[in-house]
């Protein structure tokens, strides 16, 4: 739903003014002139309880800056006749956007303006004389707070979701870009490591004054970013362990009286290096293939924006005269051909089914690998008819086509098809548990089949 624009809160905001007598709004304006350091002072006290917000808030800052900022505040709120009711809403929506870029927790400013009207309802109760009513007077200064926290809880809601969206676009600009520039940088530490080292060797340093491998830029980068970014890939236990070979061991071996270890020695130091840089660069691929959301064995999308795409589409769809088509797509009995025929086989016939399942889609379709040998295509811009006319010729596509599993191998490979059209419901899930009961009911039905539900 839209929010408000300026001038209906401008209308509100004086529509609440003029609800309350001149007389009461002259007294809480003397109020405010006396009290406003005390109130002010009560609104931090709140949120220097929260252990988050204290951190900034220091007791210092808030003296020599909020405090102050906040009794401005309070003035410009409760002035008798409000000259400008324009500037007064753009103050509140500032307040908010600051707010929301210091990461003040938002139900800890409305506490706070809990505490604040409670301290002014105790001025009011001690101080107002019998002719001015306190219940109005504490109505006026009520609504008055409510209102500003309303447009200030808006800004900040708005400027939070900017932030968030910011910083996730940013992280994931981040990481696509920097994976090739960290591979050609450790390349080069590692070369240069190891040049060091042959002009070390070249001078006959000592050995104690040998780089050693661990120390140079490329282990400190590896020990304490690659093993933690990559932890768990199978490459990082054998990197480590060439690397602490070459430390303890074939560093001291090149200062061997025999010429023919220290040969070998070298020769190994070499093979090691190779070895790395190789392993690195498996491991880098794999994970810049799955960063950037990509599936690294066919390099089509991984689940990993799922969720951001048929949240999209959900929208696109709700403005459009068009929908969207869910095709739940699985290899049939793919444990066999890897039974049969081993892993690289099943490997090479889930590729090339991706190729033909990506070659048949348009530009603005999705495909994306969910797991094993199953897929999604998010079929945008079709009817009923127009997605199943498509899914039957995929499934005839993929039949005809024999698949190259080994140099000397040649399938025939099946698939089936699970179809739904989005019927306008929120949620994606709902489409996507239609789209696997199609799928299930295909495989009960014998297989190479489409269903739609
Ligand atoms: N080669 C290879 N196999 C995989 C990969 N991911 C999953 N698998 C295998 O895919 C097989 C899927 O087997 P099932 O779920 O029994 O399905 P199915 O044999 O295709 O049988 P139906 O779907 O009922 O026709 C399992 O053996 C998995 O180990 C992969 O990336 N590469």
């Amino acid at each position: 739903m839209r929010y408000k624009d300026k001038y209906q809160l401008v209308a509100e905001w004086q529509a609440l003014q003029a609800r309350t007598s001149v007389p009461i709004r002259q007294a809480v304006a003397a109020l405010v002139d006396v009290h406003a350091v005390d109130f002010a002072d009560r609104f931090y006290s709140v949120m220097l309880e929260d252990p988050h917000a204290s951190l900034f808030l220091s007791n210092d800052q808030v003296k020599q800056r909020l405090n102050p900022s906040m009794q401005r505040w309070l003035k410009a709120m409760f002035t008798v006749e409000h000259a400008d009711f324009e500037a007064l809403v753009e103050q509140q929506e500032k307040v908010g956007q600051v707010h929301a870029r210091i990461d003040i927790p938002i139900n800890l400013v409305l506490n706070g303006a809990r505490q604040l009207k409670q301290a002014f309802y105790e001025q009011i109760n001690t101080a107002f004389k019998s002719h001015l009513s306190p219940g109005n007077a504490s109505v006026y200064v009520s609504d008055h707070i409510d209102m500003a926290m309303e447009i200030m809880s808006h800004a900040y809601s708005v400027a939070s979701d900017r932030n968030a969206r910011t910083e996730e676009a940013y992280k994931l600009f981040s990481l696509t870009q920097s994976i090739g520039d960290e591979r050609e940088r450790q390349r080069s530490a590692l070369l240069n490591w190891e040049n060091e080292l042959m002009f070390a060797v070249a001078a006959q340093q000592d050995i104690a004054t040998l780089p050693r491998l661990s120390n140079s830029d490329f282990g400190l980068w590896y020990f304490h970013k690659a093993c933690h970014a990559f932890e768990g890939a199978p490459e990082i236990v054998t990197i480590s362990r060439h690397i602490q070979r070459v430390d303890r061991e074939w560093l001291d071996a090149l200062q061997h009286e025999d010429i023919s270890q220290r040969l070998k020695a070298l020769g190994e130091i070499r093979d090691a290096a190779r070895t790395v840089l190789m392993l690195l660069d498996d491991v880098l691929e794999r994970a810049s293939g799955l960063d950037a959301g990509r599936d690294s064995l066919t390099r089509l999308l991984n689940r990993k924006f799922l969720s951001v795409v048929l949240s999209r589409e959900i929208e696109i769809a709700r403005h459009s005269e068009h929908s969207f088509a869910l095709l739940m797509v699985d290899i049939d009995h793919f444990k066999s051909i890897n039974d049969t025929h081993g892993h690289d086989a099943g490997d090479n016939v889930l590729q090339q089914v991706a190729s033909i399942l990506d070659r048949s889609t348009r530009g603005g379709d999705y495909v994306f690998r969910m797991g094993g040998e199953e897929f999604l295509i998010v079929l945008v811009n079709t009817d009923h008819d127009g997605c199943r006319l498509f899914a039957e010729r995929l499934r005839q596509s993929v039949a005809k086509e024999p698949m190259l599993a080994a140099a000397d191998t040649l399938l025939n490979v099946t698939i089936s098809v699970g179809v739904t059209l989005h019927d306008g419901h929120p949620d994606y899930n709902n489409s996507l548990q239609r789209a696997d009961k199609a799928l299930y009911q295909a495989k009960r039905s014998g297989r190479n089949r489409v269903v739609v539900q």
